[in-house]
């Protein structure tokens, strides 16, 4: 089974009303969620960790799974509220104003021995539960346990609005990318880190530390891979007619992820031993996954049979 953990929310996406003034339409999203439904939609088994609110939005979030067949084994509710997120775009990019604080995703905590990890092929962490405790160091715990049991995924989805210290940010995500096999990160999450790209050094130093494999994303420009013996490796975006890129990244670290698990590379060993060719293929698929879900609005990845 592969494993998404963090958060689950509803984006407030911004739509015209029928006589023309702005209003909201309320959509199933957070990253990691997105990832899992990606995931199971495209065809993996696939379950999400996480707490998910017992409130009237909590139960869309669970609907929303049980439409897509995301397994419910290791989600926990709680009366604690879902966390709300408002949607600006500005050139077809999304800015996200979080409602967080007290949130049932935000109060999640790791109880350590509730997942068998040597029946996980994967792990995925990532996003706003990454930022702000107590579930970013509750996330840290659970990948301590799971580490060298199954194969972590690191996605760090920056989200500056909610980032009020960014050393101590860096800090954890730099801790957690000892930990990742597989780290993906967009040129904008890059930026945000580490200021002027030097993704070369960055990614070398990164192979150095723990993952086997780094993908740094480039919205439309495309994919550059990093593995230690297939070298760099780049990968060209598909040319799709844009509505926004909600979930966009997401899509793109689901199929991946499944490509990989279909291939049969997720142990630190076979991601190890990969070549130029599987690398390509793997983010190919995340990349043909990704422009389905750019192609029409909000975080709506495809289901398998849209790619044929
Ligand atoms: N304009 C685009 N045209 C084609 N594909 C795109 C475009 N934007 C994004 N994608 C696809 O989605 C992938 C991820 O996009 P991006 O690098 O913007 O990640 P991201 O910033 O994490 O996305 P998100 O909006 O989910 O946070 C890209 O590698 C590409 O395959
Ligand atoms: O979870 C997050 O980080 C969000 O900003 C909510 C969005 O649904 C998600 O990012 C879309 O990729």
């Amino acid at each position: 089974m592969l494993l998404s953990c963090g958060d689950a929310l509803i984006d407030f996406v911004p739509v015209k009303t029928a006589d023309g003034r702005d209003g909201y339409v309320p959509a199933v999203g957070g990253s990691c969620l997105n990832i899992a439904v990606a995931m199971a939609r495209l065809g993996a088994p696939t379950g999400f960790v996480a707490g998910v609110s017992n409130d009237m939005f909590g139960q869309m979030i669970a609907d929303h799974m049980a439409a897509s067949g995301v397994s419910f084994d290791h989600l926990r509710r709680s009366d604690d509220e879902t966390t709300l997120a408002f949607v600006r775009i500005v050139d077809n990019e999304p800015h996200y104003a979080f409602y967080d604080e007290t949130s049932a995703a935000r109060n999640w905590t790791w109880r350590p021995g509730s997942i068998d990890f040597s029946t996980i092929e994967v792990v995925h962490v990532g996003s706003t539960t990454l930022i702000n405790d107590p579930v970013s160091t509750e996330t840290l715990k659970m990948v301590r346990d799971a580490a060298g049991r199954t194969v972590i995924s690191l996605d760090p989805n920056c989200r500056p609005s909610l980032t009020k210290d960014r050393d101590d940010y860096r800090r954890r995500i730099e801790e957690l990318i000892g930990y990742a096999d597989v780290l993906r990160m967009s040129d904008v999450d890059f930026e945000f880190l580490y200021g002027e790209p030097d993704w070369d050094a960055k990614a070398a130093g990164w192979l150095a530390a723990g993952p086997k494999l780094v993908l740094l994303t480039r919205g439309g420009d495309g994919v550059v891979a990093w593995h230690a013996s297939a070298g760099r490796i780049e990968v060209p975006a598909a040319k799709v007619t844009v509505a926004d890129t909600i979930g966009a990244g997401d899509t793109f670290q689901a199929g991946t992820l499944v490509a990989l698990y279909e291939g049969g590379y997720l142990s630190r060993d076979r991601l190890a031993a990969m070549t130029a060719d599987e690398i390509t293929a793997c983010v190919a698929f995340g990349i043909r996954a990704a422009a389905v879900t750019v192609s029409r609005p909000g975080a709506n990845p495809p289901w398998r049979h849209e790619l044929a």
